[in-house]
Parts: C-alpha cells; structure tokens; sequence
C-alpha cells in the first residue's frame, strides 16, 4: 500500500503541473459500454455478469468509454477544451491459471476538444514528466509512435472494408505476439487481399518518417501529423525518448490518429503505458464528434520495471511520536498528551493498553518512532512527562503544556 500510495501520489503530482482536473466514475458501467466488435482482448475478457436488476454489467475494464460518457453527458455545461485525469481499479476475467491479476489500477489523461497533435505532445510530455520524477531516464525507456492514418492510407489504396479498419488494427497489434502466418491469416477473414496484407506489413516495418514519406508520398495527414509531433517533440525536450516506428497500432479498435506506447529499451517487459487519438469514440456513444486523445498507464508493469532498474523508493513507516501509560490509571492522561500532539499536526501512535516496556521500545523500533513520551505518575502530578529521543537516547523531562 504505501508502494501504491507513492507512485499514485506520483501520477497525481505529475497530472496537478500539467493543469489537469481528477475526475472518477462509477467500477460496475453498463455491458453495453464496452461491447466492440473488434476482437479486442479487453472485450474477450470482460468481467460481465448480470445483476439482480437482471442487467447486463461489467466490471470496467479501461476507463476511456467511461470519460467519453462522462463527457456527453456533461455536453455544453463543460467548456472545452477539458484536460482530464483519474487512477482507476480495471478489471478483466482471465483463467487464474496464468497467475496474472484480474485488477490492477490505471492512470490516465485525456484532452478532449483539441484535434492537434499538440495534445499528443502534451500527453507524451506528462509522461516523461512522469518516469523523471522517479528517476526513469530516456536510456531505460522509450515511445514507439506511429498514426493509425498511416493504416489508413495504405488500405486506402485497396478495397478494405471501412469497418473492418478497427479490426485490423486490433490484428495488426497481435505482430511479434503471434506468428505473422497467423496474422496473414486473420487479416485475410476481414477481407484483405494477399496484395494488401503483403504491401501492409512491407509498410508496418518502416522505422524511419524519411523512408515512410517516400512511401506514403507526402501530402498525407499521417506524415504530416508525425513530422509535427517530433518538432514538438523537441521542443518539449523529450526528442531521445521517442521514435518513430510504424509497425505500433496499440490494440484497442477506437484509435483513430497517433499512437505510442512506452516500452523497455531491455525489451524484457510488456508495453508501460500506452496512448492515442480517438476522434470517433463520443460520436459512437451518441454524442458530437469532438476530437479526443489520452493514455492510459497501469500499475503492474512500471513496478516490475522499477524493480529492475534498482529504483523501488525505501518506504517505511514513519512516526514522530509513541505516547505510553507507565500504568493503566494514566492512560487518561495519555491520551491527553497524544491529542495535544495530534492538534499540533505531530504523527502520535498511543500505546492503547498496558504493555511492559520492552514491548513498548520494540514497537518504537518497528514504526521508526523518532520519540517516546512515557507518561508516569511522579512527573505527572509536576504536570511533566519524560521524553526520550530514540536516535540519540537523549532523555528530558518537560511540561506538558511545552511539548512541540
Ligand atoms: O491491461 C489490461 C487489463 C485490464 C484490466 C485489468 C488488468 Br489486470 N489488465
């Protein structure tokens, strides 16, 4: 818990610098919120059930259609652009046999109502914010980035179904995760050509925004999207931590624009964090269509990267004070005591029934108590009590009404 409360603290601290407001929803959402036809993992694994109201509800497994409904909701009462951040328990339903977690928290931030990429650049820029602020340097990680219009205007070019466009980049996002005959495969039940899927994974191993321009030709809003994000980029200050990479399409169906995920330049861990455009999300849920980009970082795979690095903060417990009783008939004025402390702001943990001193100084041990304040009769009719600095050992006796 105290690992949690540190890196939440940490995703918070780093959300308030960039303006952004917290905002929460409900766990339990309507199914229906969730229900793509994509093929998407997230959707294969939804934990869903129906209530006693005989509803069909899940367990939210991401927090954007959740945001994308707040937003609707809110309509005209909200004034955009809204920068929107929130740490929120996910839920998925997989075999426990992969000993993997079925919750784990998400942070996220979204910008809603700016259809530039500058938005993206902020984003990005908040999340190295972030991995500098625990000590996470640009030769640890790194932002594959690409743009699902680079999909689009290579598919462009062959007769793809529109609405198979979000199930081939859910396919897409599977390269390196399956053989890519598999791939080939699935890509050819949505109705790719073998002309079109050889030409699309000739274009996904592009590295280099020179070679796909000469590819894609200029002109093309995938080009000049990902030209602008890198300018930007290097003004932000954050050009070594990113680079380009065609083959990322991330695998949630409703992105629409750029893409980019953090990733482990050792390459042993799953992606850290990932992000992107999602302009047509709040028109699928009936709303406007207002342009809409964010990430989402979990709390599974940055903790496992700290570990790595050497870099999980020492987090003990901390407190100023432990206030004991020398005897049972005092424990009235020890509690006097530990509330004068407490109404100074000082950390007090009251020893809350007899105990033998040695117990008393081995808790202090455990709780890196800095001082013990015994209260015993002799010094309490002075209106004194003994104070002892546990680091030094130093012992003084002081009134009451002085203790600060
Ligand atoms: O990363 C996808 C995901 C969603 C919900 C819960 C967990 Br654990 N993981």
């Amino acid at each position: 818990m105290r690992l949690r409360n540190w890196l939440f603290h940490n995703f918070r601290e780093v959300s308030r610098i960039f303006g952004f407001e917290e905002v929460d929803f409900p766990v339990l959402e309507s199914e229906a919120l969730f229900v793509r036809k994509a093929g998407e993992e997230i959707r294969d694994q939804l934990y869903c059930f129906e209530d006693r109201g005989n509803r069909r509800v899940a367990l939210r497994p991401e927090l954007t259609p959740s945001l994308a409904r707040l937003v609707i909701q809110k309509g005209k009462s909200v004034s955009l652009p809204l920068k929107w951040f929130a740490v929120g328990q996910c839920w998925r339903y997989e075999r426990m046999t992969r000993g993997r977690r079925r919750e784990h928290y998400q942070w996220n931030m979204d910008i809603i109502g700016v259809p530039e990429v500058t938005a993206e650049a902020e984003l990005i820029s908040s999340i190295v914010t972030f991995f500098k602020k625990i000590g996470i340097t640009a030769s640890d990680v790194g932002f594959k980035i690409s743009s699902r219009k680079v999909l689009q205007e290579v598919l462009g070019s062959y007769s793809v179904p529109e609405n198979s466009f979000g199930k081939v980049c859910v396919i897409i996002d599977k390269l390196e995760k399956i053989p890519v005959d598999e791939i080939k495969k699935e890509l050819k039940l949505v109705g790719m050509s073998e002309v079109a899927i050889e030409e699309l994974l000739q274009v996904l191993s592009i590295k280099s925004l020179e070679k796909l321009e000469e590819v894609l030709g200029g002109g093309g809003e995938a080009i000049s999207d990902l030209k602008r994000l890198f300018f930007l980029a290097e003004k932000f200050g954050y050009s070594d931590w990113i680079q380009f990479d065609a083959s990322i399409v991330r695998g949630l169906a409703y992105y629409t624009g750029i893409v980019f995920e953090g990733f482990d330049r050792e390459g042993k861990l799953r992606a850290i964090c990932g992000g992107g455009r999602y302009d047509k999300l709040l028109s699928t849920f009936g709303g406007d269509d207002i342009p809409a980009c964010g990430f989402g970082f979990g709390d599974a795979v940055i903790v496992e990267l700290l570990k790595e690095r050497g870099l999980l903060p020492e987090l003990s417990q901390q407190v100023e004070n432990i206030v004991c009783a020398l005897d049972q008939d005092l424990q009235g004025a020890a509690a006097s005591v530990a509330t004068k402390l407490r109404e100074k702001g000082q950390t007090v943990d009251l020893v809350l029934e007899g105990k033998p001193l040695k117990w008393v100084f081995k808790r202090a041990a455990r709780i890196n108590a800095q001082r013990l304040i015994l209260v015993g009769s002799s010094e309490w009719q002075k209106g004194m009590v003994s104070v002892k600095i546990l680091s030094s050992g130093e012992q003084y006796e002081v009134e009451v009404g002085k203790l600060e």
